[in-house]
């Protein structure tokens, strides 16, 4: 299997009367690292699992390279569960090398591959330790070497970062965007937002087993216009009435921060500010995907 996409078409799946996914779809492309994020219980697990054949959904269809994934192709994508999947009593290189090879590599290449993964993931000086012996970071590190350690064709991780430390992040970032580049589709969930909104080519929203956006941050971020912050000492309230596509989100002693419409005019705002006197500050504030994320999964009227 070479480059390709990893296609999620139309995934659904119930839980006795529990709805978990209704209809989820979207694509990581080869080449993109893709952040896959929502609030507790949304389901990232869920399609996770069924991207990678652990639960059979009740609808829907996984393809790459737009081939059903069948079992053979599954042997291809290298996973990392959200509950973690080792061996508490093997020893890390040993137990690198066993899944390696439960993947069909040589034992040549497994020891190889499991060797490389070692040194770059920092795991050196453990390789002879019980995994139940490392420290929780470390499992994880032990952890992605076993995603990795087959050479796989697609990457799909459950919240890979969570328990890191900043140089373990910095590691794990620099592994994902490597695979990336080498054409590897790679989709992981997390909570950490601005990690995602930093690292990832595209993003996708789930909300109550439905993406409720998916895109480039650029993307989604610009969606629902701007805001502009403007400093005008001899500004009164009120001074930007009249101004079309432009409302004021908070005002402070001097400073307004603004909402733009896509329609906005933000030289007439620059206008009518310096008609008030001088302006100290005029500047674009692009939305974070954190206040994406908020409004993407809260309802007008819903407690947040
Ligand atoms: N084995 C199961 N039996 C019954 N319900 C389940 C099961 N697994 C998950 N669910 C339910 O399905 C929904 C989706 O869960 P899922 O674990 O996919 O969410 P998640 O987005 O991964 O959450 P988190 O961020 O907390 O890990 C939740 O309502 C959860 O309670």
């Amino acid at each position: 299997m070479g480059e390709g996409n990893l296609e999620i078409d139309g995934i659904s799946k119930r839980y006795g009367a529990k709805v978990a996914l209704d209809g989820v779809t979207f694509d990581v492309r080869g080449g993109e690292l893709f952040g896959f994020v929502g609030s507790n219980g949304a389901g990232k697990t869920t399609t996770m699992r069924i991207a990678l054949g652990v639960l059979a959904a009740d609808g829907g269809e996984v393809r790459f390279n737009g081939e059903k994934i069948t079992h053979e192709t599954r042997t291809h994508i290298g996973y990392m569960p959200e509950e973690r999947g080792l061996y508490p009593k093997m020893k890390v290189l040993e137990q690198l090398v066993y899944l390696a090879e439960l993947h069909g590599l040589t034992a040549n290449e497994a020891h190889r591959n499991a060797e490389t993964w070692i040194t770059r993931l920092g795991l050196a000086e453990r390789r002879r330790d019980e995994v139940q012996k490392l420290s929780l970071g470390n499992q994880q590190r032990v952890q992605l070497a076993a995603a990795l350690v087959h050479d796989p064709a697609v990457l799909v991780l459950d919240e890979p970062f969570s328990g890191l430390d900043p140089l373990a992040v910095d590691v794990m970032s620099a592994v994902l965007r490597e695979k990336a580049a080498a054409g590897v589709p790679v989709v992981f969930s997390s909570h950490q937002l601005d990690l995602v909104e930093r690292l990832c080519d595209r993003v996708g929203i789930i909300r109550n087993g439905r993406m409720v956006a998916v895109g480039t941050v650029g993307e989604l971020t610009a969606e629902g216009g701007s805001k502009l912050v403007v400093t005008a000492p001899g500004a009164r309230p009120g001074w930007t009435a009249g101004l079309p596509g432009v409302r004021v989100l908070e005002e402070h002693e001097t400073t307004t921060v603004l909402g733009l419409e896509p329609s906005a005019d933000d030289q007439a705002v620059l206008a009518a500010a310096l008609s008030t006197g001088p302006v100290t500050e005029f500047s674009h504030r692009r939305r974070t995907l954190t206040e994406l994320f908020r409004d993407a999964v809260t309802e007008k009227g819903e407690p947040r």
